[in-house]
């Protein structure tokens, strides 16, 4: 054998891995067609947050507006872009780097399995014990006249400068995160989604008061609509629906859903079934062929698509390689909309508990009353806990410009089965954001 593991894809699902295996001294190679690291690093997750700081600091500095401060900042697109390239663009080439340094084999290029052990890379083949599927997902594009002018958020996110008119197709996270940077610079922004309200996934309550903020920036929410074409005007761009709308713009956005790297993987080579859900595994992580795993957002599975869960599906995967034979087991999941303020939930949903009350209590916190200053004059931030029948802290939502941390805690309190008792045996520091939710929370939980 070449490698005790090949690994397709450089993302959080397969790096972990590949990083733990090597240090447990297995021979592990890593086949990327792109750039190392994958979406998250490159055009997900990081590249947004670079972004996002000073969009955050405007947000509460408008709050303070005759509390202390006199004048707020604008945002100068171009130098916060640079800012992101200054941060962004270093990431993929060091991490290339540190994995060769660490004796991990770099194969660049795309990868494709051609037996159960067997992955030819630009031509050559290697032999391995493993294969570890970790291909990630790329945006779903419309099939409409027009849809060069259509981008993704990759390209958004590498954009010189923010058009005057942006129209986002979907209302899901990335076409919230990116519209609510748009509106917070004062652009034109419309968003064009297909079902009857935003954030499907989201509590309603939460995104009814998003969107509300939204509207008040100017953004314009058009919903049970279909985008039917984009035509090049003089001017810009109009973006045509199914009801005959006509939207003047200068920037289209599709975020419509995005969907799994199956294809020229090599599936149909060893009898692997999957759809643009994904792939199908089983409680190891393995796929129809026991040699070869799928690890992150390739899998079809009915937790988020985020990189918490690929990182955890990928160390999941190094520990069975070593030996463990436990099925994987999913603690409770958050997940973030980054818009300002964010909205996060983990856990049973605030839906879910509200159609089910003979199992579940809800309580709605409004600590950003409770605590105006701690939180920087947020008034309307607030948390929804969902409480089991026997008192425990099972699920939350979170709508706050600090919601991204506050669910860690709050995941932290529900994996942890936290009552009262062991939280009093904690201290936190004060004067701070979270202590004060702590205090809040500590007299809800079950006692002993
Ligand atoms: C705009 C945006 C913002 C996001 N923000 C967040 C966030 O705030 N928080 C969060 O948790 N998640 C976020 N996500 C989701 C997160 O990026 C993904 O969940 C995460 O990247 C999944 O990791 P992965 O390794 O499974 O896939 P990826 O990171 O997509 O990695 C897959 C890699 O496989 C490579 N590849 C594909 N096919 C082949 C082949 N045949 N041969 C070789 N290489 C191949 C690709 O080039 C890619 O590098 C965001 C995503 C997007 C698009
Ligand atoms: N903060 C985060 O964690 C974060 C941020 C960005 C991206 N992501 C990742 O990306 C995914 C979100 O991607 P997304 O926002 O593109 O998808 P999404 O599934 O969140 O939202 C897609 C939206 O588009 C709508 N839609 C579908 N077809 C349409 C059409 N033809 N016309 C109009 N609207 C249409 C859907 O009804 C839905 O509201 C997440 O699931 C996650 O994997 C996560």
């Amino acid at each position: 054998m070449d490698f005790d593991v090949i690994f397709i894809g450089s993302g959080h699902a397969n790096w972990h891995a590949a990083v733990t295996l090597k240090q447990a001294g297995k021979k592990v190679a890593i086949v990327e067609k792109d750039m190392v690291g994958g979406t998250c690093t490159n055009y997900g997750c990081d590249a947004k947050i670079a972004l996002d700081g000073p969009f955050q600091l405007v947000e509460q500095l408008n709050r303070f507006k005759g509390n202390g401060v006199k004048e707020t900042p604008a945002i100068n697109w171009p130098e916060l872009m640079a800012y992101k390239h200054q941060m962004i663009d270093p990431l993929a080439p060091s991490m290339d780097g540190l994995f060769g340094q660490m004796g991990i084999t770099m194969l660049k290029g795309s990868g494709v399995i051609t037996d159960a052990h067997t992955v030819m890379v630009a031509g050559e083949t290697y032999k391995t014990d493993y294969i570890v599927i970790g291909t990630g997902q790329r945006p779903a594009t419309l099939d409409i006249e027009g849809k060069e002018y259509v981008h993704d958020s990759r390209e958004f996110l590498d954009i010189p400068d923010m058009p005057k008119r942006l129209t986002f197709i979907g209302s899901g996270v990335i076409a919230m995160e990116f519209a609510a940077m748009a509106a917070t610079m004062g652009r034109e922004v419309h968003i064009v989604e297909f079902a009857d309200r935003a954030l499907g996934a989201f509590p309603k309550t939460y995104v009814d008061r998003l969107q509300a903020k939204l509207e008040q920036q100017g953004v314009v929410f058009h919903f049970n609509e279909a985008v039917t074409a984009v035509t090049k005007t003089e001017g810009g761009l109009t973006v045509t629906t199914k009801n005959g709308l006509n939207i003047e713009t200068d920037y289209v956005l599709g975020a419509t859903g995005r969907i799994a790297n199956v294809e020229n993987i090599g599936l149909e080579n060893v009898g692997i079934d999957a759809s643009r859900r994904g792939i199908k595994v089983n409680d190891h992580l393995q796929t129809s062929v026991a040699s070869i795993f799928a690890s992150g957002d390739v899998i079809d599975k009915t937790q988020p698509k985020l990189t918490p869960t690929a990182t955890f599906e990928s160390n999941y995967i190094a520990d069975v390689i070593l030996g463990n034979d436990q099925p994987i087991s999913y603690p409770a999941i958050p997940s973030v909309v980054f818009t300002m303020p964010r909205i996060s939930q983990v856990g049973v949903s605030v839906a879910t508990a509200t159609a089910n009350p003979d199992e579940y209590r809800t309580q709605v916190v409004p600590f950003g009353k409770q605590l105006a200053f701690e939180f920087k004059l947020a008034l309307g931030a607030e948390a929804t806990l969902v409480f089991d029948k026997t008192g425990y802290l099972v699920g939350a939502s979170v709508y706050a410009d600090d919601a991204d941390d506050l669910i860690n805690l709050i995941t932290m309190i529900i994996n942890g089965h936290f009552t009262q008792r062991q939280l009093n045996q904690q201290i936190f520091a004060f004067p701070s954001a979270t202590s004060g939710v702590i205090d809040l929370l500590r007299s809800l939980l079950p006692k002993d």
